[in-house]
């Protein structure tokens, strides 16, 4: 199922019926990616009773409940409402769905004992592009990222500077292959969110970040547009399913 998207006064085809889904499936298993020091998710039948929500234990349906976090579980996008003192809802702030984006792939340098993404490979990779979303896939990019326990790791991160100019650029989607843009442990500075979402000044209510996607090698660097979309939750943060689609020549 092909479809024309008109956009910017330009035509682009893209085949619906071929989507690259970039999320991680949240599952109930100690394997669930993992992040911030917390259990696993859980998803169990609910129970009430003698009552057991469970085809296998009587129940006429599975009926489980689900408890799992949106930051440390899986891939979930988030809006500032994730660093502000009044409440802003993830669910509120996204409003459109479809963005032209860049997939850019980055192998994080070393400084000073942390692995970071710096603004010169940001702008090597995305040159005089512009676009309303940027996907950054950091290497290695090995399948383990589906289920990498990632507390005391010290992941890679994105400098301040990094950040600014993806805002300088205009980027209102940032997604990223990590369990943050920040630093593991930075007693709160949290300067590439702050900068992203330009903390301090005119803030960028409507831009958001999505986190811990998982982009396949088969997908090549380039041009897409993403479709991204949310569980209709009322928090900062939800989880999300970023889903690609090639533009046809
Ligand atoms: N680096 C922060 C913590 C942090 O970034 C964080 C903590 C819990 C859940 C999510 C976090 N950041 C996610 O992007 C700190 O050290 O205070």
């Amino acid at each position: 199922m092909k479809t024309i998207i008109k956009h910017n006064t330009k035509n682009y085809t893209i085949d619906l019926s071929q989507p690259l889904d970039i999320s991680i499936p949240i599952t109930g298993k100690s394997t669930n990616v993992n992040a911030w020091y917390v259990d696993p998710p859980k998803i169990e039948p609910h129970t009430e009773g003698e009552f057991i929500g469970k085809v296998t234990e009587g129940a006429s349906t599975n009926f489980n409940d689900i408890s799992f976090n949106p930051h440390a579980h899986g891939t979930h996008t988030e809006c500032i409402g994730h660093i502000t003192e009044e409440f802003h809802s993830v669910n509120k702030s996204l409003s459109k769905f479809f963005f032209m984006t860049e997939v850019i792939t980055i192998a994080p340098e070393k400084i000073k004992g942390d692995f970071v993404i710096s603004k010169k490979q940001l702008q090597y990779a995305l040159g005089n592009k512009n676009r309303e979303a940027v996907v950054i896939r950091t290497i290695p990019n090995l399948r383990d990222k589906m289920t990498r326990q990632y507390a005391n790791t010290n992941p890679p991160y994105l400098l301040e500077s990094a950040a600014q100019l993806l805002v300088d650029k205009g980027v209102e989607h940032l997604l990223v292959d990590l369990p943050s843009v920040d630093k593991e442990k930075d007693d709160g500075a949290l300067l590439a969110h702050k900068t992203f979402w330009n903390y301090d000044g005119k803030r960028r209510l409507q831009a958001t970040i999505t986190e811990f996607v998982f982009v396949a090698n088969s997908i090549k660097d380039g041009k897409y547009f993403l479709n991204l979309q949310l569980a209709s939750f009322e928090n900062d943060a939800s989880p999300s399913r970023p889903v690609l689609y090639l533009i046809e020549e």
